[in-house]
């Protein structure tokens, strides 16, 4: 038996339909003895009956904030503006330790409650590999609309669909295109490969070892660039002002899935904001065009695969909570960045 009580909060994000625990998943914590409380939400993927029916009980949207102080709040993106003091564990995205944006502000709010962030990035095994994570599905939706897009098939504003659905579209468009996915051996790169198999497209693929000595010409050449790097210290940018605006350059269309707009890891420090589901693609350069797509919850257009795959993998950590190793290194980690920005003692 365990004293576990996990709350599975709403996403504020009306574009989030993704959710880390799948009702299936759930039956099993709760059979393991797991206390699972599911806040209703209009737009999850899996209907609140489905949670009932796996013996989890269910709350209003956004009532986390009074819930027990031993609940484990679990989520994936943001949480709202309020309260200001964070009391509870939680666990989620919180993109919170490499000086992004807000990132202060939100373990300032932690210091203040006595809380803690249990940030699901940074939830590895004792070899510092993440235990789960959305990376494929990123990958393939940053390949998929950047395929689409440049072959004129895109549709806006995008809307979550299916797996089969995607695949007809990539296989049913047309159009020569050279592409480039930097990053292409990890799980976002692996995701890009495999979407724009599906398009017919056989890109270049470069990783840490292509990239050491950057062949900018090469990079250039190349009509549409993926970039799916996951860098945890500055490296210099693959693209700068000067190559957009150089009159040779090939490039057309760029999809950046790693989108760490503002943060000093960025190595695409071409653009400042993202793009969103109602206007995935924004002109950076008139001549030649280049067009972006940068979008920050891309496996949200997968709703329901890129849940599935996420739970399972999460799963087996849950039911671990109380002595895993992964969550111990995960709160050492959150307890480092709150001491480093001299909120808390070391
Ligand atoms: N846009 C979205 O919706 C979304 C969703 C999930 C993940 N992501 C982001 O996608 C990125 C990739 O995630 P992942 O799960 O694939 O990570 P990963 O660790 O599986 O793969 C990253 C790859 O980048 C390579 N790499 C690192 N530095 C490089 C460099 N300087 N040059 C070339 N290659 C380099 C690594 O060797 C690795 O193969 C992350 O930044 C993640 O936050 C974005």
């Amino acid at each position: 038996m365990t004293d576990l009580h996990l709350w599975l909060r709403h996403e504020t994000r009306t574009t989030e339909r993704r959710t880390p625990i799948v009702p299936s998943d759930a039956r099993r914590l709760v059979e393991s003895g797991v206390r699972i409380t599911v806040e209703d939400s209009p737009q999850r993927i899996f209907p609140r009956d489905e949670y009932e029916a796996a013996g989890c009980q269910v709350a209003e949207a956004g009532s986390w904030v009074s819930a027990s102080a031993r609940a484990v709040i679990v989520g994936l993106k943001e949480l709202p503006d309020t309260p200001a003091e964070l009391t509870h564990r939680h666990v989620f995205f919180g993109h919170a330790y490499k000086g992004q944006p807000g990132a202060e502000a939100l373990l300032r709010r932690f210091a203040a409650g006595g809380g803690a962030l249990l940030d699901l990035e940074y939830l590895v095994d004792d070899q510092g590999r993440r235990l789960a994570a959305f990376g494929f599905w990123a990958g393939y939706l940053g390949a998929a609309l950047a395929v689409l897009h440049h072959r004129g098939a895109l549709r806006a504003p995008l809307v979550p669909t299916t797996k089969e659905e995607m695949e007809a579209e990539l296989r049913a468009s047309r159009g020569e295109v050279t592409a480039l996915v930097i990053g292409a051996l990890g799980r976002s790169g692996r995701g890009a490969r495999v979407a724009l198999g599906e398009a017919g497209v056989e890109p270049t693929c470069w990783d840490l070892a292509e990239t050491r000595d950057l062949d900018r010409p090469a990079l250039l050449a190349h009509e549409l660039l993926v970039n799916t790097v996951l860098t945890t210290s500055p490296v210099p940018p693959f693209l700068t002002d000067k190559d957009l605006d150089d009159p040779d350059r090939r490039l057309r269309t760029l999809s950046d899935v790693t989108v760490d707009v503002g943060s000093p890891m960025n190595v695409l420090p071409v653009y400042d904001t993202t793009t969103e589901w109602d206007r995935p693609v924004r002109r950076l350069r008139e001549h030649p065009p280049l067009d972006l797509i940068a979008i920050d919850n891309l496996p949200s257009l997968l709703p329901r695969e890129a849940s599935t795959d996420f739970s399972a993998a999460l799963l087996p950590q849950l039911l671990d909570f109380e002595t895993g190793g992964a969550w111990g290194r995960c709160l050492d980690r959150f307890r480092r960045a709150s001491t480093e920005l001299g909120l808390t003692e070391g």
